[in-house]
């Protein structure tokens, strides 16, 4: 047991995948994996741990932003020795081109600041994605012929931004869709050797506000889920 997650050692699986939503985890984890059991219920934010295709899984709420997300991908990769975290989360698009319901796979991402930001100094550093799970969630989305984006995002802690510069220049340098937690994961895994992507459903659209409920956020996006499990145990 840590702090913030209440399984006990061995109740997590080396895959993890980790929606922002805990409601979400749960309908992942009932959807998609075989005997799903809940291995944590701290502060409601719900982790399961299933089969899917006989490998182990867990599915894990991270929440809302960089400092919550930070906390679990910590103690799931330190305490629990998680190796692939993959992010299953819902996204906002700066695109045209980029509807609500595509994916995008985020290659890079672009932050003013996350909770690793201190120890970069002067540096920029550049979160990326690992490159063997970004190449087999691009070829299980293909293969499903599902409308498919990958190339750069931004991850931010202000959902109400007041900033419009800011996503007028990112939408400037072609950045695909706003989210809030994959650079610092992309950070962590980056740190500690681990396998990390962010598999994202365009949920909101910035620039014509069309926007999904809430209802649809938590238990719409099976495709991406398709697409992480495929991609996390692809040959
Ligand atoms: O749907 P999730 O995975 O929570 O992701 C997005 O939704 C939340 C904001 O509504 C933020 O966590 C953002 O990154
Ligand atoms: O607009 C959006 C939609 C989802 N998540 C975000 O961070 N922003």
């Amino acid at each position: 047991m840590t702090v913030h997650i209440g399984a006990k050692p061995g109740d997590i699986a080396e895959t993890v995948l980790l929606p922002g939503d805990p409601y979400r985890a749960r309908w992942a984890a009932q959807t998609f994996l075989e005997n799903p059991v809940l291995v944590n219920e701290v502060r409601g934010m719900l982790g399961y741990t299933g089969t899917w295709q006989g490998h182990r899984v867990t599915i894990h709420g991270s929440g809302m932003g960089m400092p919550s997300l930070s906390i679990y991908a910590n103690e799931l990769i330190r305490d629990y020795g998680a190796q692939t975290l993959i992010r299953i989360g819902s996204a906002g698009a700066l695109q045209h081109h980029v509807r609500v319901r595509d994916i995008v796979l985020a290659q890079a991402t672009t932050t003013l600041g996350s909770p690793s930001r201190s120890i970069f100094r002067e540096l920029n550093f550049a979160p990326v994605a690992d490159f063997g799970l970004l190449s087999a969630a691009h070829r299980a989305a293909t293969a499903r012929a599902i409308p498919t984006h990958v190339g750069g995002i931004y991850s931010s802690d202000t959902f109400y931004d007041e900033r419009q510069d800011l996503s007028d220049t990112l939408q400037r340098h072609n950045c695909l869709c706003v989210e809030m937690e994959a650079a610092e994961l992309y950070t962590l895994a980056a740190r500690y050797g681990r396998r990390a992507l962010a598999v994202l459903t365009i949920s909101d659209h910035i620039l014509t506000h069309e926007a999904l409920p809430a209802d649809q956020r938590e238990r719409s996006f099976g495709d991406m889920v398709q697409i992480a499990l495929e991609a996390a145990f692809a040959p």
